[in-house]
């Protein structure tokens, strides 16, 4: 078998994203090519975005979701905006249903570029999240970073939108902020089981938040549209926003709107930078036109 893959180097928002084809294989991307791919000095990426073939009926395809660490994720918004618009600059289709491991996901590409992902249900419960501990009131745990009479960053919301968020709500500038040296011991500490994407992030206006993640699995981005969308409804249920705002994130703006029907979506550009051939076991590659 050819062991080359097509890839496409994208991103949504600057959330840096592979997009490899892997369609009509048997095989997958391996956790040491994702790990190789990322440190590789030109294919730094957050998140690759594997589209296989269809298992289940009424889904166009299967997307497998590796972060840069090699881990697997459940969920990611800027990837699929990045998998639709690849898609539909391939076969003209505007709108794709796929199985993820969080669920099925809807997303659309409108006349004016911009694309919207579906994505699904916000999850609550302490024990989906999850937690290591039973929390009634998710909107507001006992967390903190720092010393106890006078903690940096504390009482986050957590949430999952299929994978695991905690957000930190700030009053000042989102920037006084060491996320690089908070994001780390947040994201492994212990009342996340299966760890967790930390945003800090600053409501600015009933309909408008400012927010930065640092993201499980791939250190800070410029953008993580799973977390704007587990910051936006965190925000609406503790009144701090309505249901339809201007979530901007460090690469730019996400509409997210949570409807009456509990689904969450959002919208945004996603941009193709350039593509190539890759090896999904080993993480070789090669950019069109050129030899790594
Ligand atoms: N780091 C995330 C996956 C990517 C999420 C983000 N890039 C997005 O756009 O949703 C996790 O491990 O849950």
């Amino acid at each position: 078998m050819n062991t080359q893959a097509p890839f496409a180097r994208m991103n949504g928002l600057g959330n840096e994203i592979l997009v490899i084809d892997m369609r009509g294989r048997n095989d997958r991307v391996t956790p040491e090519a994702a790990i190789a791919l990322a440190s590789g000095e030109h294919t730094h990426f957050d998140q690759i975005m594997a589209i296989h073939d269809a298992r289940l009926h009424g889904t166009d395809f299967r997307v497998e979701i590796l972060n840069a660490d090699g881990s697997q994720a459940e969920a990611c918004g800027n990837g699929t905006r990045c998998v639709v618009q690849a898609l539909s600059a391939e076969t003209g289709r505007m709108s794709y249903t796929f199985e993820t491991r969080a669920g099925i996901v809807n997303a659309e590409e409108h006349a004016d570029g911009t694309i919207s992902v579906d994505m699904g249900k916000p999850v609550f419960d302490w024990d989906k999240i999850p937690l290591a501990e039973e929390f009634h009131d998710t909107s507001r745990i006992e967390l903190q970073i720092g010393p106890i009479d006078a903690p940096i960053l504390h009482s986050p919301s957590v949430a999952s939108m299929g994978n695991p968020h905690a957000i930190f709500w700030v009053e000042r500038d989102i920037h006084d902020y060491d996320i690089r040296r908070f994001g780390p011991l947040l994201e492994n500490h212990p009342i996340f089981p299966n760890r967790a994407n930390i945003t800090i992030a600053q409501v600015t206006s009933p309909t408008s938040i400012e927010m930065w993640t640092w993201e499980r699995g791939a250190g800070l981005t410029k953008a993580c549209g799973s977390a704007a969308c587990a910051t936006a409804v965190s925000a609406a249920r503790t009144g701090r926003t309505g249901r339809k705002m201007t979530v901007t994130v460090p690469g730019g703006p996400l509409e997210i709107e949570w409807r009456e029907n509990d689904h969450v979506i959002m919208t945004g550009p996603a941009e193709w930078e350039w593509s190539g051939h890759v090896d999904p076991a080993t993480g070789s590659w090669e950019r069109e036109g050129e030899t790594a």
